[in-house]
C-alpha cells in the first residue's frame, strides 16, 4: 500500500460486505480505512461467545454453494463444519396452536385446519415455501429484478390467493411467523421466488449447512485481522459529502475523514439517519426512504433438564402464541446434546416484544412455553433478547422488497452517487444472506477500481 497521502477508500460498516470490500481493495493496492459504529465487527453475524453452544443471534449457516463465504473462511483461517446433522437431529418442530400441542395427524383432521385438500397434512410453516417452489411463475430466478417481470411484482398475498389459499390460511401459514414483513401484504412475491431459486440452486451443491467452529462471529473477527489499514470502532457516520475530487465522512464523535471514495456498506434503513451532501436523489432516495426491513428478535434460553423426555414433545416448537418459534440448539460436544433454546419472534410478534421491553418479553416467553408444556416449568432460564429491528445499527434483520419495489427500486438503487458507492446484503441480486453481502462487495470493489 502507498505510504502517506490521501486514503483511496473509506468503507463505512464492518459487516461482511464492508470487511470483504476492504480486503478486495487492499489486494488491488488501495489504501483503505474502515469505520464501524459498534464496538464490534460482524454486524448481523453475532455470536454469544460466552454462552453454552455459542448461540447465534444473527447469521446461522452457509449453504453448500456459498463459494464466496467458504473462500472467505479459508482465507481468514477459520474452520467451517457441517451443522446439517445437528439440524436433522433436532427432528423438526412440534405444532402448538392456542397453547395446545397437535401431532401432524391431529392437525390434518382438526376443524382449525384452514388449508385446501392437498395441504391438509402439511404443517403451517411448510405451506408457503411448498407452493412457491411448485408454482413459481418466474422463468429465471436470476432475473427477478428485471423490469420485464413487473407483472409478477405483486404482493405475496395476491399470489397465494391466486393459488387457492383463503385469508385464514394465509394468516396462519404466513403472517404468524413471516420471514419478510409483518404479513403477506408487505412483501413482493418476487422476493420469495428469488429466495426459492437461490435455495434450489444451493441444494445442487449439496446438503451441507456450514457454520464456523466456535461461533460465526469468529469469521468477521478474523477477516478484520487480515486488513492492513485502520479499522476504527465506535465511529458512527452521520454525514457524508461528495465533492469534485474527494469525499468526506463526519462521525457522531465529531471526527471527520477524507478519501477519494466512500463505500457505504450499511443497510438502507440505517442510512435514513445519515445526511448526504449533495442529497441522494431519484430512485435511490426513494429506496433509502422506503425499502422495508424485517422485524425479527431472538431470545436465548439455557435449560436445566431434559423436560422433553418427560412430556415426549419435541423441544422445538412452532406456536401461534407469544413464544413464536422455539428451536432447540444442538451445539454441544456431541451432536445430540441440547445446549439451549433459540426463541424467535418475527413480524408483529417481534414488535410486540419490543413494546413490552426485554425483561417483560422474556418473562412472557417463559410463561408461554411453560403453559404449553408444564414439564418445562422451572427448567428454562432466559439469558438475553436481541431485537434486530430496534438495534439502531441494523434496523431490521434483512431487506424486504414490498409489492412493486423489486422492479422499480432494485435495478438502480445501488448506483454510485458521485464519489459514494453502496453495497450490502440489500443490494445483492444473485445471492441471498451472507453470500449476497459478499457478492455485493465484489460488485462495489470493481465499481470503485474502475471509477
Ligand atoms: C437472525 C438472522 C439470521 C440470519 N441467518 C442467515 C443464514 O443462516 N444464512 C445467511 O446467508 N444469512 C443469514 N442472515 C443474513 C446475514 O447475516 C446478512 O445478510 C449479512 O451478515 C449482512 O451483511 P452486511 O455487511 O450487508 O450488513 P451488516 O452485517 O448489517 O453490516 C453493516 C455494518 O454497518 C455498521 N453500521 C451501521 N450504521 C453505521 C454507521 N452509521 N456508521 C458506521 N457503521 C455503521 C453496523 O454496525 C454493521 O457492522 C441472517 C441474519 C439475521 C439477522
Amino acid at each position: 500500500a502507498p505510504a502517506g497521502g490521501m486514503l483511496d477508500t473509506i468503507i463505512l460498516g464492518a459487516g461482511m460486505a464492508g470487511l470483504n470490500t476492504a480486503w478486495l481493495l487492499e489486494q488491488q493496492g488501495q489504501k483503505v480505512m474502515v469505520l464501524e459504529a459498534r464496538q464490534r465487527v460482524g454486524g448481523r453475524v453475532f455470536t454469544l461467545l460466552d454462552q453454552p453452544g455459542t448461540p447465534e443471534m444473527g447469521f446461522n449457516a452457509m449453504a453448500a454453494g456459498y463459494g464466496r463465504g467458504i473462500d472467505a473462511a479459508k482465507r481468514a483461517g477459520v474452520e467451517l463444519y457441517d451443522v446439517a446433522p445437528r439440524y436433522r437431529a433436532a427432528g423438526g418442530m412440534a405444532l402448538v396452536l392456542d397453547g395446545k400441542p397437535l401431532t401432524r395427524e391431529q392437525w390434518a383432521a382438526s376443524p382449525l385446519n384452514p388449508f385446501p385438500a392437498p395441504f391438509k397434512t402439511a404443517m403451517p410453516w411448510e405451506i408457503v415455501n411448498k407452493i412457491v417452489a411448485a408454482k413459481t411463475p418466474l422463468a429465471d430466478w436470476t432475473e427477478w429484478t428485471d423490469p420485464k417481470n413487473a407483472a409478477l411484482d405483486v404482493s405475496l398475498r395476491d399470489f397465494l390467493k391466486s393459488q387457492g389459499l383463503s385469508d385464514p390460511a394465509i394468516t396462519l401459514a404466513y403472517d404468524t411467523a413471516p420471514y419478510y414483513g409483518t404479513s403477506a401484504f408487505d412483501v413482493s412475491a418476487l422476493m420469495l421466488e428469488f429466495n426459492d431459486g437461490f435455495i434450489k440452486t444451493q441444494a445442487l451443491a449439496g446438503p451441507q449447512s456450514l457454520a464456523v467452529k466456535g461461533g460465526n462471529s469468529r469469521l468477521p473477527m478474523a477477516m478484520a485481522k487480515l486488513l492492513k489499514g485502520d479499522l476504527l470502532l465506535g465511529k458512527e457516520a452521520v454525514g457524508i459529502v461528495s465533492e469534485a475530487d474527494a469525499a468526506s465522512v463526519r462521525c457522531a464523535d465529531g471526527s471527520t475523514y477524507r478519501a477519494k471514495r466512500i463505500v457505504c456498506a450499511l443497510p438502507f434503513a440505517v442510512m435514513r439517519r445519515i445526511k448526504f451532501a449533495p442529497g441522494l436523489s431519484g430512485v435511490q432516495a426513494q429506496a433509502v426512504a422506503t425499502l422495508g426491513t424485517q422485524p425479527l428478535s431472538a431470545a436465548f434460553f439455557t435449560i436445566k433438564s431434559r423436560y422433553w423426555d418427560v412430556d415426549t414433545l419435541n423441544p422445538s416448537m412452532w406456536t401461534d402464541g407469544f413464544a413464536g418459534t422455539v428451536q432447540a440448539q444442538l451445539f454441544g460436544t456431541t451432536d445430540s446434546e441440547v445446549t439451549g433454546l433459540m426463541v424467535q419472534g418475527r413480524g408483529t410478534l417481534a414488535r410486540y416484544w419490543d413494546r413490552l421491553g426485554k425483561p417483560a418479553a422474556l418473562e412472557l416467553i417463559t410463561h408461554s412455553i411453560e403453559a404449553a408444556r408444564p414439564a418445562a416449568k422451572g427448567q428454562i432460564s432466559p439469558v438475553t433478547l436481541h431485537s434486530w429491528e430496534s438495534e439502531q445499527f441494523s434496523a431490521g434483520a434483512w431487506a424486504v422488497f414490498g409489492p412493486g419495489q423489486v422492479h422499480t427500486l432494485a435495478p438502480t438503487m445501488a448506483a454510485p452517487a458521485g464519489r459514494i458507492h453502496f453495497c450490502g446484503e440489500h443490494t445483492a441480486t444473485g445471492a441471498r444472506g451472507l453470500e449476497g453481502a459478499l457478492e455485493s462487495s465484489e460488485r462495489v470493489a470493481i465499481e470503485v477500481l474502475s471509477a
